[in-house]
């Protein structure tokens, strides 16, 4: 029998993108709602009564709303897959990044409720998680990141915004340095110390580079460019969507080779001689930043 699926959001820029994945997937039936009950908390009910999975792709307080209603619905609800960022670090939810740690794709599998990972801290904990669990960056580091975004991360008024070309060319933000994903990037990096997280966003659509530089002289172990390397192939080895790259003789990278994938590629740069590296991410922010990440964990709750 089909899998029964209500993006609720399905309008929005994250909604489409599901959408458009999902359609045409064998043993999996979308549901939907007219546009005028859309926000209609009752006609909702009826709808998460009726199917197997709710996907929240909405903002935080509607996604808040739409939890309490799932709850409400006790041994009647739907399981749920969030893509906002209202519960990434709220108990009782299961963080949506399968390749986090060992068994992090099981416990998806089983959980009833999942909130998938922010874009930028999708790149983040995917380069600071397999170093701390390494040993080859100490939990007490203190670690400063970068991050540029195209500007479909800010949601359908960025993409106005930057297409009617009232956005500036590129701006760095959040330098009040409270960033609504450094919550989950304490959480789940493995870091004992707060980072410093500077995200901006440019003038092109989708794309994003996440990075972070590292003193490798003040690294345990004094790390080589190939131990760094290392430490990423062995943490993402089976991984179908990462692989890593050292890029020694490379001095460039840009943000959108992995648009419209699900997959993140690591490169290691360095100057060994001055002991210096910057790990980067690269990845699509609405592919495993958002849509691709919330069908590749709808995917393993059902078990395909
Ligand atoms: N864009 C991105 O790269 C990413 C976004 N996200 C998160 O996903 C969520 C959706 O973002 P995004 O798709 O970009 O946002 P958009 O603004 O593009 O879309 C949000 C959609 O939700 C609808 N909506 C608002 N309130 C309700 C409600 N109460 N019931 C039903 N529908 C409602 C909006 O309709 P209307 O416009 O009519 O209000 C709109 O269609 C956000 O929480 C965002 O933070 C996560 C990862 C990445
Ligand atoms: C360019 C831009 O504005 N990006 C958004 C993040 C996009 C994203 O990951 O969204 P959620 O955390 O809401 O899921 C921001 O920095 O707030």
């Amino acid at each position: 029998m089909a899998a029964t699926i209500f993006i609720d959001g399905e309008a929005g820029t994250t909604g489409l993108q599901i959408r458009e994945k999902l359609e045409g997937r064998s043993g999996i039936e979308l549901v939907s709602i007219s546009a005028e009950a859309r926000k209609d908390p009752a006609a909702k009910r009826k709808v998460y009564e009726d199917v197997d999975v709710v996907i929240l792709c909405l903002p935080d307080e509607a996604a808040k709303e739409a939890a309490k209603l799932v709850d409400a619905l006790g041994d009647r609800a739907p399981r749920v897959i969030d893509a906002s960022s209202a519960h990434r670090v709220a108990p009782g939810w299961t963080y949506g990044f399968p390749e986090l740690a060992a068994g992090q794709g099981e416990a998806v599998a089983k959980a009833r409720k999942v909130t998938n990972p922010g874009c930028h801290a999708t790149g983040a904990i995917a380069l600071l998680r397999p170093l701390t669990q390494a040993g080859l960056l100490p939990a007490n580091a203190r670690v400063s990141i970068g991050s540029v975004s195209g500007y479909s991360g800010g949601g359908k008024s960025m993409i106005e915004a930057y297409e009617s070309g009232k956005a500036p060319a590129f701006e760095l933000y959040a330098l009040g340095l409270e960033h609504k994903h450094l919550p989950e990037i304490e959480l789940y990096s493995g870091l004992s110390e707060r980072p410093i997280f500077v995200p901006s966003v440019g003038n092109f659509r989708q794309g994003m580079l996440v990075s972070i530089p590292l003193h490798l002289e003040a690294l345990p172990g004094k790390p080589t460019l190939a131990d760094i390397k290392a430490a990423y192939d062995g943490h993402y080895r089976g991984q179908a969507h990462f692989k890593a790259f050292a890029d020694a003789g490379n001095a460039r990278i840009e943000p959108e080779s992995l648009n419209g994938t699900n997959d993140i590629e690591i490169h290691v740069f360095a100057n060994e001689s001055r002991r210096h590296a910057v790990v980067v991410a690269k990845f699509d922010n609405l592919g495993k930043g958002a849509s691709g990440a919330a069908v590749q964990n709808l995917m393993l709750m059902l078990g395909r």
